[in-house]
């Protein structure tokens, strides 16, 4: 048995290990859930848990998603300098915290908070990336120079995360087609995209520029 079954991070229930154990690929998990009321609202929240990695990802689920034939759905990226510090280099804190307020105004809906933190390769990495946008690269050119490319994330356990709380058809909010398409091709049923755009400042105007002209956003 591989060593992170045995010795996992986390008290795993009997039924939850003998899954790990007979699944032989990918495997998210729905570990717990509980109420949490916030200041944009009630919501539920429910932690997941792929096995691949032990990453562990969160939905902020707000009301009945099986009353709604197609759910508001934001898929967030963890971004610890954004939302936690309030960075302004970039717009990560003031979408999650616009996407959270929608959805607190809305019947339901739901944010996944993905650990997908510097687009995939982490947030020591992503601050070694800043370090050289300190020095005038953009962010694609600071990834590619510590031999990344620009973007590392999948959307399969996403995607596998909406299946596990019922959802196969939604109206994503945001500003990435990537997105929609990693979605897509995952089987989820992106029916609309509601675009999620924050007024630049001078510190991410730049950022918002690149991911613009060399991402592919819709900004
Ligand atoms: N590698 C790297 N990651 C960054 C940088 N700035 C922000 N990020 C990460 O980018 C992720 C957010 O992705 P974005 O490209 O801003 O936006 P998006 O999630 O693809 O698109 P939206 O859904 O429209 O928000 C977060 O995980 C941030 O930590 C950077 O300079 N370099
Ligand atoms: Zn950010």
């Amino acid at each position: 048995m591989p060593s992170h079954l045995t010795a996992p991070p986390l008290a795993l229930t009997p039924s939850t290990r003998a899954r790990l154990e007979a699944a032989d690929g990918l495997l998210v998990e729905k570990f717990a859930e509980a109420a949490l009321p916030t200041k944009h609202g009630d919501f539920r929240i429910v932690a997941f848990i792929n096995n691949l990695d032990f990453k562990e990802h969160v939905a902020l689920v707000r009301g009945d998603l099986a009353a709604q034939a197609i759910v508001p759905t934001r898929i967030h990226s963890e971004c610890v300098t954004g939302d936690v510090f309030g960075s302004l280099k970039c717009d990560c804190g003031e979408q999650l915290e616009h996407a959270q307020k929608e959805l607190g105004n809305s019947p339901a809906g739901v944010i996944l908070y993905m650990r997908q933190e510097g687009r995939g390769i982490g947030l020591a990495n992503k601050i070694k990336a800043y370090s050289l946008q300190d020095q005038g690269m953009d962010t694609v050119e600071a990834n590619l120079h510590l031999g990344f490319d620009d973007d590392l994330r999948d959307y399969t356990v996403a995607a596998e995360m909406l299946r596990l709380l019922g959802v196969d058809n939604i109206s994503l909010i945001t500003n990435n087609p990537r997105k929609a398409e990693g979605l897509r091709a995952n089987g989820i049923t992106v029916t609309e995209r509601q675009p999620l755009i924050i007024l630049p400042n001078p510190h991410n105007k730049d950022y918002l520029d690149t991911k613009r002209d060399k991402s592919g956003h819709l900004l």
